[in-house]
């Protein structure tokens, strides 16, 4: 089997809360009649500079036509060649050998009649319990919004949240007081989410402030690549401490500091399903756990990591991946499920990633580029419009 053409094509997604990501869908084509699609997932992270994608796709056409797509190794060290690993969270070089390397399972897969998960190691479980989160506050009248959202989430099936933290304490403070209040046991959070933006002495002092209401974990409580200071955060704090894997070199980093307990791994962060699983499998050799983190995505991105999900041994914490019910719409004809809080594998007899593109949902939300809007650095680090 042979690559005989790579189409790109932009999709601008609103999400409830007005915020607009842009992702892009990649088609491989091949001689065979077999097409493969993947998912490069929300670019519309800093830093704020644009992929030229007609020159992406041309670009991609030069790598892979004539390739034979069950080389996925060697596929993957030419992108790693042209899209190399940078140490940093949202390099939009990840994203971009992500979509590559979900279309290559998807086609191979699909070429020999079998689901992903025949393809990865199979399947450990059928779903795997998720998080919906809840988007950092900047102001005391989000708090009352936010109470909103887990309402209706919560009759949706959602019973676990998670929250961004670290703007205005006093809100994040209310907002986990209404919520004991409110739902006792019955809602859980999951996480504090810092996000890299404070230095980790500051992060604990926040920390301590929210920890006498209940969670499991604390995520990204340093600046990007400090690998000591989230160490130190770790050795003071009882409950585990999660960060992102953005490049193996990082995660290195991580478990020569021992700087956390657990490993967020997503296929999107570290450039594709074949990357992840090399951070997970490192992760356990190392005695780590593992959640599946997430960007937003869309079916496509949200599918594939699912199969990898159901992989994993040491998926310990509760993930991360709700994007499909984060956004007005998808681009596909059989959207993910969610059903109590759990993400569903697609049936094992669908074969590739079990996904159908609808034409008409594209042409909705196609997009001609991925340009920036007004965006402020604030929307782009609160998903919020
Ligand atoms: O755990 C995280 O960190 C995220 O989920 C990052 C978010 O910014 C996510 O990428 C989003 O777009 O909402
Ligand atoms: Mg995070
Ligand atoms: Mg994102």
């Amino acid at each position: 089997m042979k690559i005989t053409d790579v189409k790109l094509t932009a999709i601008g997604m609103p999400r409830l809360t007005g915020f607009v990501n842009k992702h892009v869908m990649i088609q491989l084509l091949t001689d065979e009649g077999v097409d493969g699609i993947g998912e490069m997932s929300d670019f519309s992270h800093l830093p704020k500079y644009t992929i030229d994608i007609v020159d992406l796709e041309r670009t991609l056409q030069q790598l892979l036509i004539g390739q034979n797509p069950f080389n996925i190794a060697s596929i993957n060290l030419d992108l790693s060649n042209n899209f190399p690993e940078a140490m940093y969270y949202y390099e939009k070089g990840s994203f971009v050998r992500n979509g590559v390397d979900t279309a290559l399972y998807d086609v191979c897969a699909k070429f020999l009649g079998v689901s992903v998960s025949d393809f990865i190691g199979g399947r450990l479980r059928e779903k795997i319990k998720v998080c919906y989160p809840i988007f950092r506050h900047r102001f005391m009248e989000e708090v009352e919004e936010n109470i909103e959202v887990v309402r209706k989430q919560f009759e949706k099936g959602f019973d676990v949240f998670r929250l961004y933290v670290s703007k205005n304490e006093e809100a994040d403070e209310q907002f986990l007081y209404r919520i004991n209040e409110e739902f006792g046991g019955k809602v859980k959070i999951k996480s504090l989410d810092f996000s890299h933006l404070l230095d980790w002495k500051q992060a604990w002092r926040i920390a301590k402030r929210l920890t006498k209401y209940p969670v499991d974990l604390i995520e990204s409580p340093a600046y990007r690549n400090d690998f000591e200071g989230l160490r130190n955060f770790r050795m003071k704090c009882d409950l585990p401490v999660s960060e992102h894997v953005w490049s193996l070199r990082q995660q290195l980093e991580m478990i020569k500091h021992d700087s956390v307990d657990i490993f967020n791994v997503s296929p999107i962060f570290i450039g594709g399903i074949t990357s992840a699983r090399k951070a997970a499998e490192t992760a356990e050799v190392a005695g780590k756990s593992l959640l599946l983190g997430t960007t937003q995505e869309l079916s496509i991105g949200t599918t594939a990591m699912a199969y990898f999900g159901a992989a994993l041994g040491n998926l310990d914490y509760i993930s991360d991946p709700t994007g499909p019910e984060l956004y007005v719409g998808d681009i596909v004809k059989n959207k993910v499920k969610y059903r109590d809080g759990y993400l569903y594998l697609p049936d094992r007899k669908s074969t590739g990633l079990g996904m159908e593109i609808d034409w008409g949902l594209v042409d909705k939300y196609r997009i001609k580029d991925l340009s920036w809007e007004d965006v402020t650095v604030h929307q782009l680090q609160d998903r919020t419009s």
